[in-house]
């Protein structure tokens, strides 16, 4: 078996994507946030209070024929930006882009934080993180992929994600049409259950290649790059008026301000992140000053490669025996 859906930036700075999916009998089309850097596929549902649903799409298990209850077992997800639901647990037909898994855990939200509420663009988690994270208890669940994995003609999923524009994940299979070159493997430490794996090194703009290890994670949940403070320092340094500001938060500087491309290692290879995708957004609407898309990791004690570096490449998440993650150019 293998599927291909859509990934859709949700807004014009691609600060997340959303992907279809459908659920239940007769099917239930939600859109939900495909999140490697965790492991819980969580709704929007019936069981919502109208008060916390702006708009999203809901999945209702009681019009699904092959919705049963999970007895007993209910979750509960606190994420890094704060935001966090909880709720019960069904089983159910699910499918994306073409691939089935009949007993899927979908776990059904009671409860959302405000921050959920207000982004309507996002239905609810895929988590594609390994499944040692999910939070269902007392017996906690697996993932989607996991799931389809024995199905799949190969153990694998790929992002493509784009800039402003649709992207795709993959189950089962690596389309050479997405991209060129070689792929480079380098190895995944699954504890405590991220894609966690070590870049060879940095450098900033025409700089020379720092060689150094960088062990962080690939989290397609996650907007931006989180690197060390000494790099992200040696960045902004070559940006004129850039300021690490408390109020906002990070790193920030006139828009006007000319950007150096940043560049990361995986092995021997290279990837470079265009300019463009550091110059993140505007601090509010029609503001001179911009926000990073690089900013330090000094507060969260983990490094994160998201969106703004997975943009830059096409990247293979290999579920083997041993996991890989392998990154190539396009
Ligand atoms: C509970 C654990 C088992 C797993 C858990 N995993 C994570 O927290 C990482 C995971 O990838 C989570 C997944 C996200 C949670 C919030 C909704 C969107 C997905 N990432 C995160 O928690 C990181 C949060 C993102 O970076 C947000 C996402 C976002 C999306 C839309 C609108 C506003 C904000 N972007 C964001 O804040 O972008 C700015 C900085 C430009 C404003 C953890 O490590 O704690």
């Amino acid at each position: 078996d293998t599927g291909s859906a859509a990934a859709v930036p949700i807004d014009d700075v691609d600060i997340a994507y959303v992907t279809p999916v459908t659920i239940g009998t007769p099917p239930q089309t939600l859109q939900l946030d495909f999140d490697t850097g965790s492991s819980d596929l969580w709704v929007f549902s019936s069981h919502t209070p109208a008060s916390q649903v702006r708009g999203q799409e809901i999945y209702s298990p009681n019009k699904s024929s092959t919705a049963k209850l999970l007895e007993g077992h209910t979750w509960s997800i606190t994420y890094g930006d704060g935001s966090a639901s909880r709720g019960n647990v069904y089983v159910d037909n699910f499918t994306v882009g073409g691939l089935s898994v009949a007993q899927q855990a979908v776990q059904t939200a009671q409860q959302v934080s405000s921050s959920f509420t207000s982004e309507t663009n996002i239905d609810g988690l895929l988590g594609l993180g390994f499944s040692t994270l999910n939070t269902v208890s007392p017996k906690s669940q697996l993932t989607f992929f996991d799931n389809a994995k024995a199905s799949l003609d190969s153990p694998v999923f790929t992002v493509d994600l784009k800039a402003q524009a649709a992207g795709t994940y993959d189950f089962g299979f690596i389309d050479k049409a997405k991209y060129t070159g070689e792929i480079t493997y380098v190895p995944v430490n699954t504890n405590p259950g991220y894609w966690t794996f070590t870049s060879s090194g940095y450098a900033v703009g025409s700089g020379s290649f720092s060689s150094q290890s960088i062990t962080g994670i690939a989290d397609t949940g996650t907007s931006l790059v989180y690197l060390p403070t000494a790099i992200v320092t040696a960045y902004y340094r070559q940006v004129s008026g850039a300021t690490n500001s408390r109020n906002y938060g990070g790193y920030v500087f006139p828009c006007s301000s000319a950007l150096p491309t940043f560049t990361f290692g995986v092995g021997d290879a290279r990837f470079t992140i265009p300019s463009s995708y550091i110059s993140y957004s505007p601090i509010a609407p029609g503001s001179s000053t911009c926000f990073g898309g690089l900013q330090s990791s000094s507060g969260l004690g983990i490094n994160i490669w998201g969106d703004v570096a997975l943009k830059a490449a096409f990247v293979v998440f290999n579920g083997a025996n041993p996991p890989t993650i392998g990154w190539a150019k396009k």
